[in-house]
Protein backbone atom coordinates (compact mmCIF):
# COMPACT_ATOMS: atom_id res chain seq x y z
CA UNK A 1 0.00 0.00 0.00
CA UNK A 2 3.07 2.11 1.40
CA UNK A 3 4.69 1.47 -2.46
CA UNK A 4 0.81 2.25 -3.80
CA UNK A 5 1.52 6.06 -2.60
CA UNK A 6 5.21 6.49 -3.17
CA UNK A 7 4.27 5.55 -6.66
CA UNK A 8 1.47 7.79 -7.36
CA UNK A 9 4.24 10.02 -5.92
CA UNK A 10 6.43 9.36 -8.76
CA UNK A 11 4.09 8.85 -11.59
CA UNK A 12 2.63 12.03 -10.66
CA UNK A 13 6.41 13.02 -11.01
CA UNK A 14 6.81 11.81 -14.09
CA UNK A 15 3.57 13.32 -15.56
CA UNK A 16 4.76 16.79 -14.46
CA UNK A 17 7.76 16.27 -16.55
CA UNK A 18 6.17 14.86 -19.52
CA UNK A 19 3.82 18.43 -18.89
CA UNK A 20 6.70 20.03 -18.92
CA UNK A 21 8.71 18.74 -21.65
CA UNK A 22 5.48 19.37 -23.66
CA UNK A 23 4.99 23.06 -22.90
CA UNK A 24 8.44 24.12 -23.66
CA UNK A 25 8.49 22.03 -27.27
CA UNK A 26 5.30 24.12 -27.76
CA UNK A 27 7.19 27.78 -26.48
CA UNK A 28 10.25 26.21 -28.46
CA UNK A 29 8.27 25.69 -31.74
CA UNK A 30 6.00 29.31 -31.18
CA UNK A 31 9.33 30.93 -30.50
CA UNK A 32 11.29 29.77 -33.36
CA UNK A 33 8.48 30.30 -35.59
CA UNK A 34 8.40 33.85 -34.25
CA UNK A 35 11.87 34.32 -34.88
CA UNK A 36 12.31 32.49 -37.96
CA UNK A 37 9.62 35.30 -39.77
CA UNK A 38 11.53 38.38 -38.15
CA UNK A 39 15.09 36.70 -40.17
CA UNK A 40 13.05 36.47 -43.06
CA UNK A 41 12.03 40.61 -42.90
CA UNK A 42 15.56 41.10 -42.28
CA UNK A 43 16.74 38.44 -45.59
CA UNK A 44 18.78 36.47 -43.11
CA UNK A 45 17.38 33.10 -45.18
CA UNK A 46 19.80 31.10 -43.33
CA UNK A 47 18.33 32.31 -40.40
CA UNK A 48 14.68 31.53 -41.41
CA UNK A 49 15.82 28.27 -42.68
CA UNK A 50 17.37 26.93 -39.38
CA UNK A 51 14.43 28.66 -36.97
CA UNK A 52 11.72 27.29 -39.48
CA UNK A 53 13.57 23.65 -39.28
CA UNK A 54 13.93 24.47 -35.54
CA UNK A 55 10.20 24.92 -35.14
CA UNK A 56 8.75 21.39 -37.23
CA UNK A 57 11.05 19.73 -35.07
CA UNK A 58 9.91 21.41 -31.90
CA UNK A 59 6.39 20.91 -33.25
CA UNK A 60 7.26 17.06 -33.78
CA UNK A 61 8.78 16.74 -30.10
CA UNK A 62 5.88 18.15 -28.71
CA UNK A 63 3.39 15.74 -30.78
CA UNK A 64 5.50 12.61 -29.70
CA UNK A 65 5.04 13.97 -26.09
CA UNK A 66 1.37 14.20 -26.45
CA UNK A 67 0.29 11.45 -28.75
CA UNK A 68 2.94 9.00 -28.31
CA UNK A 69 4.01 9.24 -24.41
CA UNK A 70 7.64 9.44 -25.56
CA UNK A 71 8.87 12.13 -22.72
CA UNK A 72 12.43 10.36 -22.63
CA UNK A 73 13.02 10.86 -26.70
CA UNK A 74 10.84 14.22 -26.88
CA UNK A 75 13.09 15.60 -24.19
CA UNK A 76 16.16 14.25 -25.96
CA UNK A 77 15.24 16.18 -29.31
CA UNK A 78 14.31 19.18 -26.99
CA UNK A 79 17.87 19.95 -25.36
CA UNK A 80 19.94 18.37 -28.15
CA UNK A 81 18.24 20.58 -30.57
CA UNK A 82 18.44 23.64 -28.13
CA UNK A 83 22.04 23.07 -27.92
CA UNK A 84 22.59 22.78 -31.95
CA UNK A 85 20.34 25.96 -32.00
CA UNK A 86 22.34 28.16 -29.59
CA UNK A 87 25.62 26.70 -30.87
CA UNK A 88 24.36 28.22 -34.48
CA UNK A 89 23.27 31.25 -33.35
CA UNK A 90 26.86 31.82 -31.61
CA UNK A 91 28.68 30.76 -34.67
CA UNK A 92 26.42 33.17 -36.25
CA UNK A 93 25.30 36.06 -34.10
CA UNK A 94 21.90 35.62 -34.99
CA UNK A 95 19.81 39.13 -35.58
CA UNK A 96 22.63 41.89 -35.18
CA UNK A 97 24.58 39.61 -32.90
CA UNK A 98 22.09 39.19 -30.20
CA UNK A 99 22.36 35.61 -30.66
CA UNK A 100 24.26 34.43 -27.94
CA UNK A 101 21.70 36.51 -25.32
CA UNK A 102 19.36 33.20 -25.46
CA UNK A 103 21.88 30.75 -24.56
CA UNK A 104 20.42 31.66 -20.54
CA UNK A 105 18.05 28.93 -21.56
CA UNK A 106 20.16 26.27 -21.52
CA UNK A 107 21.15 25.84 -17.87
CA UNK A 108 17.50 25.56 -16.52
CA UNK A 109 16.19 23.10 -19.21
CA UNK A 110 19.65 21.00 -18.96
CA UNK A 111 19.41 20.46 -14.97
CA UNK A 112 15.28 19.91 -15.72
CA UNK A 113 15.21 17.56 -18.07
CA UNK A 114 18.39 15.63 -17.73
CA UNK A 115 18.40 15.85 -13.53
CA UNK A 116 21.58 17.25 -11.72
CA UNK A 117 24.46 15.54 -12.51
CA UNK A 118 23.89 14.94 -16.09
CA UNK A 119 22.79 18.46 -16.83
CA UNK A 120 26.22 19.74 -15.40
CA UNK A 121 27.83 17.79 -17.28
CA UNK A 122 25.49 18.83 -20.71
CA UNK A 123 26.39 22.24 -19.22
CA UNK A 124 30.12 21.99 -18.98
CA UNK A 125 30.45 20.61 -22.32
CA UNK A 126 28.24 23.25 -23.83
CA UNK A 127 30.45 25.79 -21.91
CA UNK A 128 33.69 24.68 -23.75
CA UNK A 129 32.19 24.43 -27.11
CA UNK A 130 30.71 27.75 -26.65
CA UNK A 131 33.99 29.35 -25.24
CA UNK A 132 35.60 27.99 -28.42
CA UNK A 133 33.24 29.50 -30.28
CA UNK A 134 33.57 32.46 -29.52
CA UNK A 135 37.06 33.00 -27.92
CA UNK A 136 38.83 31.16 -30.57
CA UNK A 137 36.53 32.10 -34.14
CA UNK A 138 39.38 31.11 -35.99
CA UNK A 139 39.86 27.46 -35.11
CA UNK A 140 36.08 27.11 -36.72
CA UNK A 141 36.67 29.99 -38.67
CA UNK A 142 33.48 31.89 -36.87
CA UNK A 143 32.34 34.59 -38.41
CA UNK A 144 31.46 36.61 -35.96
CA UNK A 145 33.59 38.71 -33.76
CA UNK A 146 31.85 40.05 -29.91
CA UNK A 147 33.88 42.80 -28.33
CA UNK A 148 35.47 41.22 -25.79
CA UNK A 149 33.72 42.73 -22.75
CA UNK A 150 30.59 41.38 -23.75
CA UNK A 151 32.14 37.74 -24.17
CA UNK A 152 33.42 37.99 -21.09
CA UNK A 153 30.17 39.12 -19.09
CA UNK A 154 28.12 36.68 -21.56
CA UNK A 155 30.25 33.71 -19.92
CA UNK A 156 30.51 34.99 -16.28
CA UNK A 157 26.38 35.82 -16.23
CA UNK A 158 25.81 31.94 -17.98
CA UNK A 159 28.20 30.67 -15.04
CA UNK A 160 26.37 32.59 -12.24
CA UNK A 161 22.86 31.26 -14.00
CA UNK A 162 23.88 27.51 -14.57
CA UNK A 163 25.03 27.62 -10.65
CA UNK A 164 21.51 28.84 -9.50
CA UNK A 165 19.64 26.51 -11.76
CA UNK A 166 21.85 23.60 -10.20
CA UNK A 167 21.15 24.93 -7.18
CA UNK A 168 17.74 25.08 -7.55
CA UNK A 169 17.22 21.76 -9.39
CA UNK A 170 19.18 20.28 -6.07
CA UNK A 171 16.62 21.95 -4.06
CA UNK A 172 13.34 20.60 -5.93
CA UNK A 173 15.01 16.71 -5.77
CA UNK A 174 15.79 16.70 -2.32
CA UNK A 175 12.13 17.80 -1.73
CA UNK A 176 10.48 15.37 -4.02
CA UNK A 177 12.69 12.77 -1.85
CA UNK A 178 11.83 14.25 0.90
CA UNK A 179 8.31 13.92 -0.01
CA UNK A 180 8.47 10.57 -1.10
CA UNK A 181 10.21 9.75 3.44
CA UNK A 182 7.60 11.80 4.98
CA UNK A 183 4.80 9.66 2.79
CA UNK A 184 6.43 6.41 4.06
CA UNK A 185 6.91 7.97 7.64
CA UNK A 186 3.22 8.82 7.66
CA UNK A 187 2.00 5.93 5.93
CA UNK A 188 3.87 3.81 8.56
CA UNK A 189 2.17 5.70 11.27
CA UNK A 190 -0.87 5.32 10.05
CA UNK A 191 -1.17 2.28 9.31
CA UNK A 192 1.28 0.21 11.85
CA UNK A 193 1.35 -0.58 15.30
CA UNK A 194 4.49 1.17 17.26
CA UNK A 195 5.51 -1.33 19.52
CA UNK A 196 4.61 -4.58 17.62
CA UNK A 197 5.32 -3.00 14.06
CA UNK A 198 2.26 -5.03 12.75
CA UNK A 199 -0.49 -3.67 10.95
CA UNK A 200 -2.81 -1.76 13.37
CA UNK A 201 -6.55 -2.11 13.64
CA UNK A 202 -7.59 0.86 10.87
CA UNK A 203 -5.29 -1.26 8.54
CA UNK A 204 -6.71 -4.59 8.55
CA UNK A 205 -9.84 -2.88 8.30
CA UNK A 206 -9.02 -1.49 5.11
CA UNK A 207 -8.16 -4.90 4.35
CA UNK A 208 -11.28 -7.23 5.32
CA UNK A 209 -13.29 -4.31 3.20
CA UNK A 210 -10.68 -5.35 0.75
CA UNK A 211 -11.70 -9.16 1.12
CA UNK A 212 -15.16 -8.56 1.14
CA UNK A 213 -15.36 -7.15 -2.17
CA UNK A 214 -13.19 -9.64 -3.79
CA UNK A 215 -15.76 -12.57 -1.88
CA UNK A 216 -18.41 -10.19 -3.77
CA UNK A 217 -16.38 -10.29 -6.91
CA UNK A 218 -14.94 -13.88 -7.41
CA UNK A 219 -16.48 -15.55 -4.09
CA UNK A 220 -12.52 -15.98 -3.43
CA UNK A 221 -13.51 -17.51 0.31
CA UNK A 222 -11.35 -15.86 3.30
CA UNK A 223 -11.41 -16.49 7.33
CA UNK A 224 -10.12 -14.12 10.33
CA UNK A 225 -8.61 -15.65 13.37
CA UNK A 226 -9.32 -13.09 16.69
CA UNK A 227 -6.52 -14.37 19.15
CA UNK A 228 -5.84 -13.06 22.50
CA UNK A 229 -3.18 -13.75 25.24
CA UNK A 230 -4.22 -15.69 27.64
CA UNK A 231 -3.54 -14.29 31.42
CA UNK A 232 -1.77 -11.53 30.19
CA UNK A 233 -3.05 -9.76 33.20
CA UNK A 234 -0.46 -11.93 35.57
CA UNK A 235 2.36 -11.01 33.04
CA UNK A 236 2.36 -7.22 33.33
CA UNK A 237 1.52 -7.67 37.34
CA UNK A 238 4.27 -10.44 37.93
CA UNK A 239 7.28 -8.71 35.35
CA UNK A 240 6.01 -5.06 35.20
CA UNK A 241 4.66 -3.45 31.93
CA UNK A 242 8.11 -3.24 30.27
CA UNK A 243 8.29 -6.79 30.25
CA UNK A 244 4.90 -6.96 28.98
CA UNK A 245 5.82 -5.05 25.71
CA UNK A 246 8.46 -7.33 25.54
CA UNK A 247 6.54 -10.50 25.24
CA UNK A 248 4.08 -8.57 23.00
CA UNK A 249 6.76 -8.04 20.49
CA UNK A 250 8.36 -11.53 21.09
CA UNK A 251 4.98 -12.59 19.93
CA UNK A 252 4.12 -9.99 16.70
CA UNK A 253 7.62 -11.62 15.59
CA UNK A 254 6.75 -14.95 15.56
CA UNK A 255 3.54 -14.46 13.97
CA UNK A 256 5.15 -12.57 10.97
CA UNK A 257 7.17 -15.80 11.29
CA UNK A 258 4.30 -18.11 10.96
CA UNK A 259 2.44 -15.84 8.36
CA UNK A 260 2.09 -16.70 4.88
CA UNK A 261 2.92 -14.52 2.23
CA UNK A 262 -0.90 -13.97 1.26
CA UNK A 263 -2.11 -13.75 4.56
CA UNK A 264 -2.10 -10.17 7.52
CA UNK A 265 -1.56 -10.21 10.76
CA UNK A 266 -2.63 -7.11 13.09
CA UNK A 267 -2.82 -5.78 16.69
CA UNK A 268 -6.39 -5.49 16.56
CA UNK A 269 -6.15 -4.23 20.28
CA UNK A 270 -3.99 -4.82 23.90
CA UNK A 271 -3.22 -8.26 23.87
CA UNK A 272 -5.72 -9.20 21.00
CA UNK A 273 -4.54 -9.42 17.34
CA UNK A 274 -6.31 -10.57 14.55
CA UNK A 275 -5.40 -12.97 11.16
CA UNK A 276 -6.90 -12.58 7.76
CA UNK A 277 -6.31 -14.94 5.80
CA UNK A 278 -6.78 -14.75 2.13
CA UNK A 279 -8.06 -17.53 0.03
CA UNK A 280 -8.64 -19.37 3.01
CA UNK A 281 -11.75 -21.37 4.09
CA UNK A 282 -12.77 -22.41 7.59
CA UNK A 283 -10.50 -25.96 7.69
CA UNK A 284 -7.97 -24.75 6.49
CA UNK A 285 -8.29 -21.55 9.04
CA UNK A 286 -8.77 -24.39 11.53
CA UNK A 287 -5.34 -25.59 10.75
CA UNK A 288 -3.09 -22.63 10.49
CA UNK A 289 -5.04 -21.34 13.81
CA UNK A 290 -3.87 -24.48 15.42
CA UNK A 291 -0.20 -24.23 13.97
CA UNK A 292 0.26 -20.89 15.26
CA UNK A 293 -1.33 -21.16 18.52
CA UNK A 294 1.13 -24.33 19.16
CA UNK A 295 3.87 -22.39 17.97
CA UNK A 296 3.47 -19.85 20.71
CA UNK A 297 2.64 -22.24 23.61
CA UNK A 298 6.21 -23.45 22.58
CA UNK A 299 7.85 -20.59 22.37
CA UNK A 300 10.40 -19.15 24.88
CA UNK A 301 10.35 -16.02 25.80
CA UNK A 302 13.66 -14.43 27.55
CA UNK A 303 12.29 -12.06 30.30
CA UNK A 304 15.12 -10.39 32.78
CA UNK A 305 16.45 -13.75 34.03
CA UNK A 306 14.03 -16.70 33.09
CA UNK A 307 12.14 -17.92 30.00
CA UNK A 308 8.81 -17.52 30.23
CA UNK A 309 5.71 -19.01 27.75
CA UNK A 310 2.58 -17.91 26.86
CA UNK A 311 -0.72 -19.35 25.05
CA UNK A 312 -2.84 -17.49 23.92
CA UNK A 313 -7.14 -18.26 22.82
CA UNK A 314 -8.21 -18.54 19.49
CA UNK A 315 -11.62 -17.59 18.01
CA UNK A 316 -11.99 -18.46 14.20
CA UNK A 317 -14.54 -17.54 11.04
CA UNK A 318 -14.98 -18.15 7.71
CA UNK A 319 -16.27 -15.14 5.73
CA UNK A 320 -20.28 -15.92 4.41
CA UNK A 321 -22.33 -14.04 2.09
CA UNK A 322 -24.43 -11.18 3.25
CA UNK A 323 -22.42 -11.06 6.47
CA UNK A 324 -21.03 -7.45 7.19
CA UNK A 325 -17.19 -7.46 8.55
CA UNK A 326 -18.64 -6.36 12.02
CA UNK A 327 -20.75 -9.33 12.37
CA UNK A 328 -17.98 -11.69 10.97
CA UNK A 329 -15.62 -10.47 13.83
CA UNK A 330 -18.40 -10.70 16.38
CA UNK A 331 -18.51 -14.36 15.59
CA UNK A 332 -14.81 -14.81 15.93
CA UNK A 333 -14.88 -13.06 19.44
CA UNK A 334 -18.00 -15.33 20.32
CA UNK A 335 -15.70 -18.38 19.67
CA UNK A 336 -12.90 -16.24 21.07
CA UNK A 337 -14.62 -15.94 24.06
CA UNK A 338 -15.93 -19.91 24.52
CA UNK A 339 -12.08 -20.81 24.14
CA UNK A 340 -11.44 -18.73 27.64
CA UNK A 341 -14.43 -20.43 28.95
CA UNK A 342 -13.30 -24.18 28.08
CA UNK A 343 -10.23 -23.38 29.72
CA UNK A 344 -7.81 -20.81 27.21
CA UNK A 345 -5.01 -22.18 25.01
CA UNK A 346 -7.44 -24.01 22.38
CA UNK A 347 -9.29 -22.78 19.08
CA UNK A 348 -13.01 -22.72 18.74
CA UNK A 349 -15.29 -23.83 16.81
CA UNK A 350 -13.82 -27.53 16.15
CA UNK A 351 -13.43 -28.98 12.25
CA UNK A 352 -16.49 -30.74 11.83
N1 LIG B 1 2.49 -4.52 28.64
C1 LIG B 1 1.36 -4.25 27.99
N2 LIG B 1 0.20 -4.73 28.46
C2 LIG B 1 -0.93 -4.47 27.80
C3 LIG B 1 -0.92 -3.72 26.58
N3 LIG B 1 -2.19 -3.63 26.15
C4 LIG B 1 -2.96 -4.31 27.03
N4 LIG B 1 -2.22 -4.81 28.02
C5 LIG B 1 -2.60 -5.58 29.22
O1 LIG B 1 -3.22 -6.79 28.87
C6 LIG B 1 -3.97 -7.21 30.03
C7 LIG B 1 -5.26 -7.82 29.58
O2 LIG B 1 -5.87 -8.28 30.72
P1 LIG B 1 -7.29 -8.96 30.72
O3 LIG B 1 -8.18 -8.34 29.70
O4 LIG B 1 -7.79 -8.97 32.15
O5 LIG B 1 -7.05 -10.43 30.22
P2 LIG B 1 -5.98 -11.51 30.58
O6 LIG B 1 -5.27 -11.22 31.85
O7 LIG B 1 -5.11 -11.66 29.38
O8 LIG B 1 -6.86 -12.75 30.79
P3 LIG B 1 -7.71 -13.53 29.71
O9 LIG B 1 -7.77 -12.72 28.48
O10 LIG B 1 -9.04 -13.70 30.32
O11 LIG B 1 -6.99 -14.80 29.48
C8 LIG B 1 -4.17 -5.97 30.90
O12 LIG B 1 -3.38 -6.10 32.06
C9 LIG B 1 -3.62 -4.84 30.04
O13 LIG B 1 -3.00 -3.83 30.80
C10 LIG B 1 0.32 -3.22 26.14
O14 LIG B 1 0.44 -2.55 25.11
N5 LIG B 1 1.44 -3.51 26.85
Amino acid sequence: MNNKLNSKIQSFGELQQSRVISLFSLIGMSITAVMSIFALFQSSLTLFAALSISSCIFFAAFCMVKWRSQTKLSSFIIIYLLYILMFYLIYTGGVEQTGPLWIFIVPPVSVYVHGLKQGSINIALFVFITWILMFNPEWVTGQTIYAHEFKLRLFYSFITISFLSALYEYSRTQLYHHAIELNSKLHKLAHFDELTELRNRRSAQIILEQQVSDFKEHKTPFSVLLCDLDYFKQVNDKYGHNMGDKVLTEIAKLFRHNLRETDYVSRWGGEEFLFILTDTDFNEAYDIAERIRTAVSQQEIALMDQDIKVTMSVGVQEYQSDMSIDQMINLADKYLYEAKRNGRNRVLPHQQ
